[in-house]
């Protein structure tokens, strides 16, 4: 690669010793980073130290790999290459001592490095050792882009297409057929499934990938694993006893008899087994050694406050001085990726015209699919592809082409707010990663060949941070799983999990469940509740959309709700051409707010998208700064809220349409689902929650951020300087009082 000449202000931040143009020797690597070991003949060992034969050792070299193209249909080159790539793999040596471990055990705890295989390979042994039966593999996943790249990798090494042999299942997206037996799916696509089948009798094995992340749907589905592995796997006599007791008697019986026995896998990339192994009563943990390529790890000298300028700065240095090979740069959020994004562009222009090309890629949640999938397309020739990800890009997936990875040190996580607000609600802080994320980021790079992570901090911070990530479920939101836990007859509180939350976090979803009349005063599921349960919405919107139907509205709440559940944003802001932009979404704005400007632009797009081709639909929405992605996003879920609602006989044709009373009846609906995000106006112009003593103000992205209005509702808070209200509708104080829990509040 041609250098570049000159390289104002982009000074070299790393060690004097192990500057980023030099490699560290191997061993000093291993040194420093205890996880990078060589694979060795034994290969897999168990924790009783009783060793496990390995079979071939991995130390060939095997040049440079083929670049898998997702979905591909698999020609006969790319599959052999596929099958050597596949027998590579660490994971491949002690693949029958594997296969016997889970075969002899209902739970196997596999801990092994990134990149050694357990993903994409033990599913596939299992199948070919028939271990499934007539059932399917489920491999749980914390995120949804991993869910179906890796059922888009394993399609193709089984030389088939994503959707048959292997499938996936995530909120809003499934591709899957009677043909499916390895299915990749979301964890909390799984502990959905427990609501139609609590047995979950479609599976024979269940594993659960990324363990460690502990995120709050992984650790409910550990809970009903645990009590489902006592269910499927008690001896026949045992199961027909325990249901004659609970007045069952033979229907019961007769499922238990026909199911395979259970098998729980629980896979991990972090030393952490005991906790897991301590919870399935003891469970045998296996250990696969070794990662297939080295990753040379570096940190900073100094600590770098402004990472993004570090991250910058660190970018150009690989750019001039390494070889060819992608960069994966790690940022907490959407915001510092965008500032990122336009400093590498702005730069990456003005470098010498031989010098190669820079294509930047950003990647995080709020990126609809199809968007953060172009990061798996194959750079082009003479260009260096600078991929710009928050932690999605963290665990479990390969970018092909990635031999770099800067790692800023920092991510954005959930956090339940509770103390500011009294009824709290769920906000994103950047914080410092843990020692686990920091391996997880390095292993994206070694994953094709050799690679090499720039840490932006200290070995001395790297020390400090703690191995693992609090559980989710100590810090967020526990209304809609208490919703669905009590559809399946549970209650968290007395529910056998790895971790219990706080009381007070069980009390606050126990409130709002409620309020939304989900739960009756003496906290039993109602058949209110039970409907809610079968969306797949956060409670408020599905509360929100089932009182549409008795205001005749259900067609425009359906709209809206669509909108709200997408994970991208609606309006596209620009900061070039800000006039044109408020121009254009003035010609949407409703004079109620947020919720019927969605609606005008749902109407607007529906009368282009019938008029106009692809891409005039396209051209439409670049010129009105709507984000396309999102709208037809939006399509796609509400096509699957219609399937629910009609099984659950609700007429979704109904709508309000330009009548008199339609604004009344949809915001009516609205403040049904969002009666906890009510607050009224206050003398000094600020809002004060209904429920709660926040103090919150209009976010400035809202239509109303200028006017004060008696009442408003909001979709959600954010923390930044102060607290702030994002999607908001000005209501009558009346509307609330029409909630009857909060007849009295607001007399
Ligand atoms: N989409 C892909 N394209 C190219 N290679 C891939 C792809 N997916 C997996 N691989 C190859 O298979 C290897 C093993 O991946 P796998 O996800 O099974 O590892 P793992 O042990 O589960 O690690 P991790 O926990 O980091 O995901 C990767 O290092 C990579 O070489």
């Amino acid at each position: 690669m041609p250098k570049i000449a000159a390289l104002h202000g982009i000074s070299n931040i790393y060690s004097k010793h192990k500057p980023p143009g030099h490699a560290t020797p191997r061993k000093r690597a291993h040194k420093r980073e205890h996880a990078w070991v060589d694979v060795s003949d034994d290969d897999l060992e168990v924790k009783s130290s009783k060793k496990l034969s390995s079979k071939g050792t991995n130390k060939s070299d095997h040049g440079p790999r083929k670049k898998a193209r997702l979905s591909a249909p698999p020609g006969p080159s790319f599959k052999e290459s596929l099958h050597q790539q596949r027998k590579q793999l660490p994971i491949y040596s002690g693949k029958d001592a594997v296969v016997d471990m889970i075969r002899e055990n209902d739970v196997t705890v596999l801990i092994g490095e990134t990149g050694s295989g357990k993903t994409t390979q033990v599913p596939q042994y299992l199948l070919e050792a028939g271990l499934s039966g007539s059932g399917m593999i489920a491999i749980t996943q914390p995120r949804k882009v991993a869910a179906t790249s890796l059922a888009s990798r394993v399609a193709s090494e089984q030389s088939t297409s994503v959707g048959s042999l292997v499938g996936y299942s995530v909120r809003f997206d499934e591709a899957c057929s009677s043909d499916t037996r390895i299915k990749y799916v979301t964890d909390g696509m799984l502990v959905r499934e427990l609501l139609g089948d609590p047995l979950l009798s479609r599976y024979s094995v269940v594993i659960v990938d990324e363990a460690h992340e502990r995120t709050l749907r992984t650790d409910l589905l550990l809970a009903n694993l645990k009590t489902l592995l006592r269910t499927r796997n008690a001896p026949t006599s045992a199961v027909r006893e325990g249901a004659k007791g609970k007045g069952k008697g033979k229907g019961k019986e007769r499922a238990s008899e026909k199911l395979n026995p259970l098998k729980v896998v629980i896979m991990s990339a972090t030393l952490e087994a005991e906790k897991f192994s301590k919870f399935f009563g003891g469970a045998q943990v296996v250990y696969v050694k070794g990662r297939q390529h080295p990753v040379t790890i570096y940190h900073t000298k100094t600590s770098q406050p402004d990472y993004v300028d570090a991250a910058f700065r660190t970018f150009f240095q690989i750019h001039t001085d390494r070889p060819s090979g992608d960069v994966l740069i790690f940022l907490p959020g959407q915001e510092d990726i965008e500032s990122l994004e336009k400093s590498i562009q702005l730069y990456a222009n003005q470098l010498p015209k031989d010098a190669s090309g820079v294509l930047v890629c950003p990647m995080y949640a709020a990126l609809p699919p199809s968007q953060q999938t172009k990061i798996f397309s194959p750079t082009p020739a003479g260009m260096r592809k600078c991929i710009l990800a928050t932690n999605i890009a963290e665990t479990s997936i390969t970018i092909p082409g990635v031999k770099y990875v800067i790692d800023t040190g920092k991510c954005k996580e959930k956090r339940y707010l509770a103390k500011h607000t009294g009824t709290g609600f769920d906000t994103l802080l950047t914080r410092d990663i843990t020692q686990s994320s920091a391996v997880q980021r390095a292993g994206r790079a070694g994953r094709e060949g050799k690679g090499f992570c720039f840490r932006l901090y200290t070995e001395e911070a790297f020390n400090a941070l703690p191995i693992t990530a609090e559980p989710e479920i100590l810090r967020c939101t526990l209304t809609s799983s208490v919703l669905q836990l009590r559809c399946l007859s549970q209650n968290l509180e007395e529910l056998d999990l790895m971790d219990t939350p706080e009381e007070s976090s069980i009390a606050f979803a126990l409130i709002a469940l409620v309020l939304l009349g989900a739960l009756d005063n003496r906290r039993s599921l109602t058949p209110l509740g039970r409907k809610m349960a079968a969306f797949p919405l956060e409670p408020p919107l599905a509360r929100a959309l089932l009182a549409a139907p008795e205001l005749g509205c259900t067609s425009e709440v359906l709209a809206i709700v669509s909108v709200l559940s997408s994970s991208s944003s609606l309006f596209v802001n620009s900061h070039d051409a800000r006039d044109a932009a408020a121009d254009a979404r003035r010609k949407f704005r409703h004079p109620s707010g947020d919720h019927l400007t969605i609606l005008n632009v749902v109407r607007a797009y529906e009368d282009v998208a019938g008029a106009e081709s692809k891409a005039g639909r396209r051209d439409w929405c670049r010129k009105m700064f709507l984000n396309e992605r999102c709208l037809a996003e939006a399509v796609n879920i509400r096509a699957q809220l219609r399937d629910v609602c009609e099984r659950q006989q609700i007429d979704w044709r109904v709508g309000v349409g330009d009548s008199q009373g339609a604004e009344s009846a949809i915001l009516r609906a609205m403040v049904q689902g969002l009666v906890q995000n009510t607050a009224f106006l206050q003398p000094d112009g600020s809002y004060k929650q209904v429920m709660g003593h926040t103090i919150l103000k209009i976010h400035p992205s809202s239509s109303l951020v200028d006017k004060k209005v008696p009442a408003i509702i909001y979709d959600e808070l954010v923390y930044t300087t102060h607290i702030y209200a994002r999607g908001v509708s000005a209501i009558p104080r009346n509307f609330i009082a029409e909630v009857p829990l909060l007849k009295q509040r607001t007399r």
